[in-house]
């Protein structure tokens, strides 16, 4: 089946950088997988994603989108909407007009039924990402875009939002791009994983990323509990834990090379 995103050599220079943000990035998502962006702060994660969605100018590369492609798009940056006096119901009909029962039924469908007359400003964090979701769902999307959906979240509410995204794609078959911190339950929740520090560091299924050296380097002490998460369960042969794409370094990069020592050590 075809893409529905396929990107190829993408770079981004913000106006007034020094170097790129983003550097020869690779990459593509499928229908109704679950795909995560990790990576440190200021690593480009918002950057790639909004170039996948054509709204960034890019100095290299192309993005190829799927014709017609619908995309639910949630923002990272969204307190400028949430601090606006506005109820639930008229915050889901902006900008797709939506009936009472459509809204109803999205408000269930996400877990925070009965909301529509709430004020955008009295919802708690969880409340709000919810609701959020809702809006993105309007337009039966083929593909979800969460930037860090689950920031503010406490864990167990974390849990709950990934075990929603996965219910989401079970019944919609819509796939999901999404940028997150929660290491730990990322790993359990994604199809693939790719790791980045303004150039795509390792990707592949969770099980072998969260093996790559690139991606211990990356994220050190944190990285040792996904690791763990997946030796548990290797007591026997497992050869099969899907291939890892780990980055080159090659004279030409542009970006920081702070893991590249690993490699070196082994
Ligand atoms: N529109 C812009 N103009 C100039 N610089 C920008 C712009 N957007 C982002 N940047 C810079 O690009 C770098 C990467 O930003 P980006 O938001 O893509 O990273 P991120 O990995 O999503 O970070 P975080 O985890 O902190 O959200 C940062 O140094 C940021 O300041």
């Amino acid at each position: 089946m075809n893409a529905l995103i396929d990107a190829r050599d993408l770079s981004v220079n913000h106006p007034g950088a020094d170097r790129p943000v983003i550097s020869h990035i690779d990459m593509h998502i499928d229908p109704a997988e679950i795909v995560t962006v990790v990576g440190p702060n200021g690593s480009g994660k918002s950057t790639l994603v909004r170039a996948l969605l054509g709204q960034v100018a890019l100095s290299s590369g192309k993005v190829e989108r799927l014709a017609g492609l619908r995309i639910g798009y949630v923002p990272q940056r969204v307190h400028i909407e949430r601090a606006m006096p506005m109820t639930v119901r008229r915050f889901l009909s902006l900008p797709l007009r939506v009936n009472d029962a459509q809204a109803a039924q999205v408000l269930e469908r996400t877990g925070v039924p009965g909301l529509e007359s709430r004020q955008i400003i009295s919802l708690s964090g969880g409340q709000f990402q919810r609701v959020l979701l809702a809006r993105a769902l309007l337009n039966a999307p083929q593909l979800l875009v969460l930037d860090e959906p689950t920031q503010g979240l406490d864990q167990p509410g974390i849990v709950a939002f990934y075990k929603l995204i996965e219910e989401v794609r079970a019944e919609t078959g819509a796939a999901v791009l999404m940028v997150s911190h929660d290491l730990l339950v990322v790993m359990r929740a994604s199809d693939r994983v790719v790791c980045l520090n303004g150039h795509v560091c390792c990707q592949g299924t969770p099980q072998a990323v969260s093996a790559a050296p690139a991606y211990r380097a990356l994220f050190g002490a944190e990285s040792r509990g996904t690791l763990a998460l997946y030796r548990h369960h290797h007591d026997h042969d497992h050869d099969d834990v899907g291939h890892v794409h780990e980055h080159v370094h090659g004279p030409d990069c542009a970006h920081d090379h702070a893991h590249a020592h690993d490699h070196a050590k082994g």
